[in-house]
């Protein structure tokens, strides 16, 4: 094929002919202080709004974890909302991030419960609100081991942290987790000569933390731990041939429809004494239906 010489104008060019014009004339301020101030009008604007603020704020954070690796760097995706009373217009978006910047600054955000009480509770002071909220979603990386081989590999499980403070009333932590099981269907395993069919479940935990929960205990190893070992056998990023016989014997030892599942898990919820509530979801991509199967249940201890 022959190639075409191109005669390159500059850059400048380059842009007016795809289009760019010059500047326009500018007669509107350009000093902040000159500028109106929108959001902060203050009229009645009818109804009071329950939560607005940013979402979808992609930003490192770093993890400590009970589980290896011990300490780790990940990827966030932060939620951060404050209510605002119907005298008023809007609420300054630019606070959230910058809120969130000072953290980075300090040092890096970590997302313990202790920090963000500090962050929440400075975050409704910048935007001169009585409330603030955060709600932080990351995959959580933990190192897995082969039953029999030892072999290490990464799983990860989605994690979720909120907490919300309110002025003169106080904070409420809580966090979820999603995991990835093993379940093999006990009916099957009843009816059928040789042979269950098993699949991929997903658990999914919301805990509620009690007032003077202060993670001496890794809520995110917790709750992996209550998820995995009531399930039928755990999920394994390396498996040879006696790993896989393991993991295989293992589930068919352990049967579990999504009921059991969350029942289980719930029993272990209940005896942690840092939860004050939880809900337990199991959802299993059935092998033998194009169809979940799913199940639910929530309990508040008081
Ligand atoms: N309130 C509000 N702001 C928005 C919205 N969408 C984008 N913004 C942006 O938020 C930015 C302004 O943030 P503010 O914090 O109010 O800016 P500011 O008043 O200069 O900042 P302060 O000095 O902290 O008051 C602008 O760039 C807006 O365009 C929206 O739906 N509501």
């Amino acid at each position: 094929m022959m190639t075409r010489k191109i005669n390159l104008p500059p850059k400048k060019e380059r842009h007016k002919l795809f289009g760019s014009v010059e500047p326009g004339l500018k007669l509107k301020p350009t000093e902040k202080e000159h500028m109106p101030d929108l959001q902060n009008a203050k009229m009645d604007f009818l109804f009071t709004i329950d939560s607005v603020g940013i979402s979808n704020v992609k930003h490192p954070i770093m993890l400590k974890s009970d589980l290896n690796p011990k300490q780790q760097t990940t990827i966030a995706s932060f939620k951060m909302t404050s209510k605002i009373s119907h005298d008023s217009k809007g609420t300054n978006m630019s606070r959230f991030t910058e809120q969130l910047e000072k953290y980075r600054q300090n040092g890096g955000f970590t997302p313990s419960i202790k920090s963000l009480f500090d962050f929440t509770k400075e975050l409704a002071e910048r935007l001169k609100q009585k409330d603030a909220s955060i709600e932080i979603k990351f995959p959580w990386f933990y190192e897995r081991k082969g039953p029999s081989s030892e072999l290490i590999g990464l799983n990860h499980a989605e994690a979720t942290i909120t907490v919300s403070y309110v002025k003169d009333v106080g904070f409420t932590s809580s966090a979820s987790l999603t995991c990835a099981v093993t379940t093999l269907c006990p009916c099957s395993k009843e009816i059928s000569e040789y042979s269950a069919h098993n699949q991929r479940g997903y658990v999914t935990m919301n805990v509620e933390f009690t007032e003077d929960y202060n993670e001496e205990k890794d809520w995110k190893a917790v709750l992996l731990n209550a998820a995995e070992s009531n399930a039928s056998a755990m999920i394994h990023p390396v498996l040879k041939r006696p790993d896989e016989k393991m993991v295989t014997e293992t589930a068919y030892e352990n049967p579990r429809f999504v009921e059991d599942m969350v029942r289980l898990v719930a029993a272990d919820l209940y005896e942690l004494d840092f939860v004050q509530a939880f809900t337990v979801e199991c959802r299993n991509e059935e092998s033998i239906h194009l169809h979940d199967a799913i199940a639910s249940l929530s309990y508040r201890k008081d």
